[in-house]
């Protein structure tokens, strides 16, 4: 039997349906995601939210002319499914398939790229001065989550939008939930806010608003049709009561909170919204994992699971796997602050992804999670560190990307003694273009003061993390997704020598420096290295391998003896090539004024690299022991057709 589903090519067909059929349709949607999310996993909870919020959008306004803009995008699969992406629906997340996040080559629809949290109100402010400067007269709609809305960019925005006065409607999905519960007094506003639906007060409003439907502006006939008669008056009231009151007072019309699974509501809500001027902020109160019993009720561990059974609800895990980076470093920053009181761990709305939760099980009073706010957390790390003590930032290295000014001005150039914990450096695999975190070397590296390094596994991390604490000054320290290399821990921690990288083979610097050539590698990359060295031992040819341990202070001694020693030097890391470790080793021997050495750089290209299993993006970009390989053999070949 076809499904409404099959039928839907865009949102012009959506146009045509009635809300029953509606109501059906959003039932094969969440069928449709709950099973193709299954395969790979996905943003599951997010998108189950937002079915009715999303058809009801579409329907309203007239997208793409109208312009829809989402915040992050990873609660934008009902979108593509609704905007002609169906067929390719299957593929989200792989290598070549849609992307799990907005991207305007994708889609017309995909009017404004994102994944780092709340860009939207900017976005959407800056294409409805556009319109108004050049006399167009589409809407522009922002959709930004309660947990977006703690950004600082979201209320700059919120802040100039109230000022600018354009046309513009801002969508407050909120569903009390960030990936973890929402934090912060801008939260707690919105959950009392929330709590008005079921106060008596309130209930006596809505009977008020009974009636009263011929005071509301024009309404489409179906809209109309469509909804409740008490709901659509009570928006007149709601428009001027209190609720919304911070944001009135900035400025903005506040409409809500309405029921955002409530299509009745929803569509009446955005054609009357629709004639509103100025800019307005409506509230949706939306539950995340909607419709799927299991991820309604965790939404946090369903926020975004890897591959699961959809029959059963079950999120498939290989028993046995090596722990995480992630846990390795929870675990070792809780032994740590036990030892020292003066440790404290903040993060940005992370506390799952960068397992800072375990510290706040620990020593609550020594965890910060101050929302999804990075440059915040660096600079209020600046403080506690001035007041005293040693903060450790823990913070994805794509989203620390935020905060360069705040490290540079209020870390660095005051010499802050601040730990800078960077997850999931180096490609992440699934999540794509934004979310790879391939430029922390460059953006650390540059700074007078910071001292930047990466484990070979997770012991090493133990120890990185025990010296950093140890430290003094701004320290950075990256480490990648995923799960460690499975080397059997000790209980010891023992500090690193700055500036020092490990010899890993030969055993003497004497021996290695008479090799055929040198393989420096960095952080994750020295599992390849050894690899690779090992291989082409089989193959009599012998190289020095290195774990440096450090991108700066670099170990300039070990560098250049065998750099003048071998004459051949391969580097190799996974970050952009520009600024990258590679590129302190060749700035290194231009210093130094050493130039018969070759030297190549294996690192990542000058482009965005796209999404795809880690797997195929390390082969596809020569970040394996098969590429150093060829490309040792090809310095030695040349080297010999030189002579
Ligand atoms: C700058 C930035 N920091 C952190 C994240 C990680 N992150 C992804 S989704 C999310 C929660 C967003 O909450 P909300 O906006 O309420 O959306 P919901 O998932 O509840 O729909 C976070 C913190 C991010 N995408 N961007
Ligand atoms: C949307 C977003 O930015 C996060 O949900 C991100 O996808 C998390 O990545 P991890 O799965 O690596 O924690
Ligand atoms: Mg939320």
């Amino acid at each position: 039997m076809t499904s409404i589903l099959d039928t839907i090519d865009g949102p012009e067909q959506l146009r045509t349906l009635t809300i029953p059929q509606m109501e059906l349709l959003a039932k094969e949607i969440r069928r449709e995601i709950i099973e193709k999310v299954s395969v790979r996993g996905g943003h599951l909870a997010p998108n189950l939210g937002v079915v009715e919020l999303t058809m009801a959008l579409h329907y309203v306004f007239n997208t793409p002319n109208d312009l829809l803009v989402w915040d992050i995008g990873h609660q934008a699969y009902v979108h593509k499914l609704l905007t002609g992406r169906r067929e390719r629906f299957h593929t989200i997340r792989q290598f070549g398939g849609l992307s799990g996040y907005l991207r305007r080559d994708e889609s017309p629809y995909d009017t404004f790229g994102a994944s780092h949290a709340s860009t939207s109100i900017s976005a959407a402010l800056g294409m409805a001065a556009a319109r108004d400067l050049q006399g167009e007269r589409h809407k522009v709609i922002a959709v930004i989550g309660d947990g977006s809305l703690t950004g600082g960019m979201a209320l700059e925005a919120i802040n100039n939008a109230g000022s600018l006065k354009k046309n513009l409607i801002i969508v407050l999905n909120d569903n009390d939930k960030s990936i973890s519960d929402n934090v912060g007094a801008l939260s707690q506003h919105l959950s009392n806010v929330r709590r008005m639906q079921t106060t008596p007060s309130y209930r006596r409003l809505r009977e008020m608003a009974k009636g009263s439907i011929e005071r509301l502006p024009v309404v489409g006939d179906k809209a109309r049709e469509a909804a409740g008669r008490a709901e659509t008056s009570f928006k007149q009231f709601m428009m001027h009561s209190k609720s919304g009151a911070i944001f009135e007072e900035l400025g903005l019309k506040f409409f809500g909170p309405f029921d955002g699974h409530d299509l009745n509501t929803m569509l009446d809500v955005f054609e009357n919204v629709k004639m509103v001027d100025g800019p307005v902020i409506v509230q949706m109160v939306t539950k995340k994992g909607k419709g799927w019993e299991v991820a309604e009720g965790d939404s946090t561990t369903w926020h975004g699971p890897g591959a699961y059974d959809y029959k059963t609800g079950v999120i498939k895990k290989n028993a046995g796997d090596p722990p995480s980076y992630t846990e390795v470093f929870a675990n070792t920053l809780v032994s740590i602050a036990e030892k020292n009181p003066k440790v404290v761990g903040i993060t940005a709305a992370m506390e799952e992804g960068t397992g800072l939760k375990k510290l706040r099980q620990r020593f609550p009073e020594r965890y910060f999670d101050v929302g999804i706010a990075e440059q915040h957390a660096v600079t209020f790390a600046g403080g506690l560190a001035v007041g005293g003590l040693t903060p450790v930032v823990a913070i994805y290295s794509t989203f620390m990307q935020r905060a360069i000014d705040q490290i540079i001005h209020d870390i660095c150039v005051q010499n802050l003694h601040v730990v800078f914990a960077m997850d999931r450096a180096g490609l992440v695999g699934e999540d794509g273009q934004t979310q790879h975190g391939v430029f922390d070397i460059a953006f650390t590296r540059m700074i007078p003061g910071m001292k930047v390094m990466a484990p070979k596994d997770e012991e090493e991390l133990r120890n990185m993390l025990y010296t950093a604490v140890a430290l003094d000054g701004p320290v950075a320290l990256r480490y990648p997704r995923g799960k460690g290399l499975g080397i059997p821990m000790t209980n010891d921690l023992h500090l690193l020598e700055v500036g020092k990288a490990e010899l890993l083979s030969p055993d003497t610097i004497e021996t290695a420096e008479q090799q055929d050539v040198a393989i420096l590698a960095y952080g994750s990359m020295v599992a390849q290295a050894e690899l690779a060295a090992k291989e082409l031992a089989d193959e009599g040819i012998h190289a020095a391998v290195v774990n440096a341990r450090w991108a700066k202070p670099l170990d300039e001694d070990m560098i250049l003896r065998l750099a003048q020693g071998t004459k051949h030097l391969v580097t190799i890391e996974d970050h952009v090539a520009t600024g990258g470790f590679g590129s302190a080793v060749l700035e290194l021997l231009e210093q130094r004024n050493i130039k018969d050495v070759e030297v190549t750089v294996i690192a990542l290209p000058d482009k965005f690299v796209e999404h795809g299993a880690l797997t195929i993006l390390k082969e596809l970009y020569g970040l394996s022991s098969a590429h150093i390989k060829d490309v040792v053999r090809a310095q030695l070949n040349a080297h010999t057709l030189a002579k």
